[in-house]
């Protein structure tokens, strides 16, 4: 199905980064269908095109209309300047993919006529094929441009369709959600090497623990629930762990960093769709 499509990605950071290195390694599309546009950073693109064999552009020499699918993978900041760009010049057979974070679907719909946009939200995970990914679908897609942005995203991990309403939640859990683990890995890394463990064996150990417990659960070995009280004997050193971690607002912290999230996200939406009364 994907065969013949050109593919543009319109901004070159690390998710644009990420989704490439993913669709290549599956073989979704093939690297001389997957262009590159990028605003002024020739060097970040001649990088992109030495690592993965890509086409790679200056905004300026982009022929928008030769692409069957438009990746727009930039900032919140920057979609009006995007929304410019494409108005005006692509066609209704075009499908974009907004990754942009925030930006929901009728903020395209209403600048661009009928234009058949699906909004996802990856994450950076995408770059080893494990990305939690949300898609939400326009009013002017049709089960093709569905199928086709399952494959794409099917390619670099598990793709969960949800009612646009909860892209911002699904943001505060999945998009974000690596930071969260990341900065878990930074405290625990430091703590295990504070307490003598061999610095080069740290990070392997820690990230092989979380990966564990991510496995555990999806094989179905029961509930996070359930596998917490089995590592955490009565009164054993686990058990110990859980009470600080409860006592210092651990648990409560993790809840908020989900919800600040999400609210950060609404706002962004707001703050831009305001910007332009
Ligand atoms: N990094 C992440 O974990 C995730 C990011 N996202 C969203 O994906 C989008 C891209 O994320 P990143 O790659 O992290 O962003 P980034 O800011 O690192 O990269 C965006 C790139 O687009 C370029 N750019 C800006 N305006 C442009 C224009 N008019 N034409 C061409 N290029 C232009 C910038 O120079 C920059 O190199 C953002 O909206 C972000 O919120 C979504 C899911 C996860
Ligand atoms: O925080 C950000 O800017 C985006 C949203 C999801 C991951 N990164």
């Amino acid at each position: 199905m994907l065969n013949n499509q050109k593919i543009l990605f319109i901004g070159a950071g690390p998710m644009s980064e990420a989704i490439i290195s993913g669709i290549i390694q599956s073989s979704v599309i093939p690297a001389q269908q997957i262009y590159v546009q990028n605003r002024s950073n020739t060097a970040r693109l001649k990088e992109l095109q030495k690592k993965y064999q890509i086409h790679v552009y200056n905004e300026k020499d982009v022929h928008l209309t030769e692409f069957n699918i438009i990746v727009l993978a930039v900032q919140p900041k920057n979609i009006e300047e995007i929304i410019n760009q494409l108005k005006n010049t692509i066609h209704t057979n075009q499908l974009i993919l907004s990754i942009i974070t925030s930006m929901n679907i009728d903020y395209f719909e209403e600048r661009l006529m009928k234009q058949p946009i699906i909004r996802v939200m990856p994450n950076t995970s995408s770059m080893v094929c494990e990305s939690a990914t949300a898609m939400a679908v326009g009013k002017y897609t049709n089960n093709h441009h569905i199928e086709m942005s399952k494959m794409i995203f099917r390619s670099i991990g598990e793709v969960y369709t949800i009612a646009e309403k909860h892209m911002d939640i699904f943001t505060g859990i999945a998009g974000s959600g690596p930071a969260y683990f990341y900065a878990l890995m930074e405290q625990m890394e430091s703590v295990a090497i504070e307490g003598g463990l061999p610095k080069q064996q740290v990070r392997s150990i820690v990230a092989q623990t979380i990966l564990g417990a991510a496995r555990m659960v999806l094989g179905n070995n029961g509930s996070p629930e359930t596998l917490r009280k089995n590592v955490a004997a009565p009164n054993g050193p686990t058990e110990a762990g859980l009470v600080a971690l409860e006592s210092f607002g651990g648990l409560k912290a993790i809840k908020e960093a989900v919800k600040n999230t999400t609210k950060r996200s609404i706002e962004i939406n707001e703050e831009i769709e305001k910007s332009y009364i």
